[in-house]
């Protein structure tokens, strides 16, 4: 089964390489400035233009206004944009109008009741990012290194195309690809030596747990 990786929080441009070299099929660049993977535009961009043909450049944002998306697509060059934020499915169904690119909206789930967001969403985003919820209190919406139960979103169908986030690792990755059985994986602290720091090591250890699994 071909597996579809997306390593978010990109910072560096050898590490952005590591990421293409190893396979993966998205890249992610992380606009939001509490986060220590927060990058500028104009940093995003001179790492935009240097993925290779083939890999999808992503740009995650949190509840971001017109004026900030309008600066952004005009100044990066991207294949999709991640909604990480409280956007609403109308927002989203916005977004997708206003700039023509494909919109992924991620959905945070920690207990049963969440997994109906992914129904009503699923019907206006081109992608979903199923995730892990941040815990109250903290600082970032994502990119906290925790799973959720994957048992309630094992084998589930919906009706667009979804990726599994949450504290995916090299060690538990097999095993969540086992028990959900999804065809696209997102993660970010798992292949990092602290917060914001990407470890290529780790990238490829994480790519070959995935083409074992
Ligand atoms: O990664 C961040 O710093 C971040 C900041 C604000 C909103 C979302 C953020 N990350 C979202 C992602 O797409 C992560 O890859 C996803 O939540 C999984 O993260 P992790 O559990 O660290 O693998």
């Amino acid at each position: 089964m071909d597996i579809r990786v997306k390593i978010c929080g990109l910072k560096e441009p050898e590490h952005v390489a590591a990421a293409a070299e190893a396979g993966a099929a998205y890249v992610g660049f992380v606009f939001f400035e509490k986060s220590p993977r927060n990058v500028s535009l104009e940093r995003a961009r001179d790492l935009a233009l240097d993925v290779p043909v083939g890999v999808a450049k992503v740009a995650l944002t949190v509840n971001a206004d017109d004026a900030f998306l309008d600066e952004l697509v005009d100044t990066v060059p991207l294949d999709m944009l991640q909604l990480h934020g409280k956007e609403s499915p109308e927002r989203v169904a916005e977004v997708r109008a206003r700039y023509g690119l494909p919109v992924m909206k991620a959905i945070g789930i920690a207990e049963e009741a969440d997994v109906a967001q992914i129904d009503l969403y699923g019907a206006v985003a081109d992608q979903l990012l199923v995730d892990a919820k941040a815990p109250k209190g903290a600082a970032l919406p994502g990119g906290n290194g925790l799973s959720f139960d994957w048992r309630l979103v094992n084998r589930k169908y919906w009706p667009a195309p979804w990726m599994l986030a949450g504290g995916l690792t090299p060690d538990n990755v097999a095993e969540a690809i086992r028990m959900t059985g999804a065809r696209q994986l997102d993660l970010s602290s798992g292949v990092e030596s602290a917060p914001g720091v990407k470890d290529p090591k780790l990238i490829r250890a994480f790519m070959d747990a995935v083409k074992a699994a």
